[in-house]
């Protein structure tokens, strides 16, 4: 598998904390310039051990994170408080222990519409974003993990997103293969869009789909992304390099 060597960690911790170590520098960077950062962060495995590393380096840093705007990449229409809400483990390990004030959060609605979820989403981005690209929202950062099967966000294989209009950033997400089944996703617009996308690859049997990705495999979510752009950091660690037991 051809992946540069910095690209690879020994282990979640090592992966979360050089991916929050650079995001620590490249927020150094955006809130120096810009009057408004906007971030959409993940759910998954990687989320915590990333968190906790990212609350750690941006305590003691001088960054004006009154500037920075949280997103989500996608969301598992469940409340917030339930264990699979995304926005539920970035605001208890992450925003929180930032004192983040609520105004710099943005989580997607968990609506029992994904529908009208999505096009709240998109609304709430819209207003916080000042770059567009053919009138689909530029993102800062989006911070991706990537599944077995090779998803990202609540992108999966074989599962086509139908977003409520062409240029808009977010979609519904209906039946999805891994539960919860109703979700709301960044579509491939709003990803290609992004100025930077990160992928934090970790965890067993994500081996296959990883390789078939680097080949820019259409039929993977992250091998289509990487189709789309060539410019995505990737972080992965040898948990995801282990091949599925028997
Ligand atoms: O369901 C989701 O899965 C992906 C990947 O998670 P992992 O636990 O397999 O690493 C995650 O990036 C996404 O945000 C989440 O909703």
């Amino acid at each position: 598998m051809n992946l540069p060597p910095e690209s690879c960690h020994p282990g979640p911790e090592a992966l979360a904390r050089a991916a929050a170590r650079d995001l620590a520098a490249c927020l150094r960077q955006l809130t120096a310039g810009s009057t408004h950062v906007t971030i959409a962060l993940s759910g998954g495995r990687i989320a915590l051990p990333f968190f906790h590393a990212l609350t750690r380096e941006l305590k003691h840093e001088p960054i004006r994170l009154n500037k920075v705007h949280w997103f989500l990449a996608d969301e598992r229409l469940v409340p917030p408080d339930n264990p699979e809400s995304n926005y539920g483990c970035a605001r208890k390990h992450l925003l929180d222990p930032l004192n983040i004030p609520p105004t710099q959060h943005h989580p997607i609605p968990p609506l029992a519409n994904p529908e009208q979820a999505a096009r709240i989403a998109d609304e709430n981005l819209r207003r916080c974003t000042a770059a567009f690209k053919d009138n689909v929202p530029v993102l800062d950062l989006v911070l991706l993990g990537m599944g077995e099967d090779g998803h990202i966000a609540s992108l999966f294989p074989n599962h086509p997103i139908q977003p409520p209009f062409p240029d808009a950033a977010y979609a519904p997400v209906h039946n999805a293969p891994k539960p919860p089944a109703t979700r709301v996703t960044l579509t491939w617009q709003a990803l290609t869009a992004a100025q930077r996308v990160w992928v934090l690859i970790s965890g067993p049997n994500k081996q296959q789909a990883l390789s078939r990705s680097l080949q820019q495999d259409p039929e993977v979510p992250l091998g289509r992304l990487l189709l789309l752009r060539n410019d995505i950091r990737l972080y992965v660690d040898h948990t995801s390099l282990q091949t599925r037991a028997g």
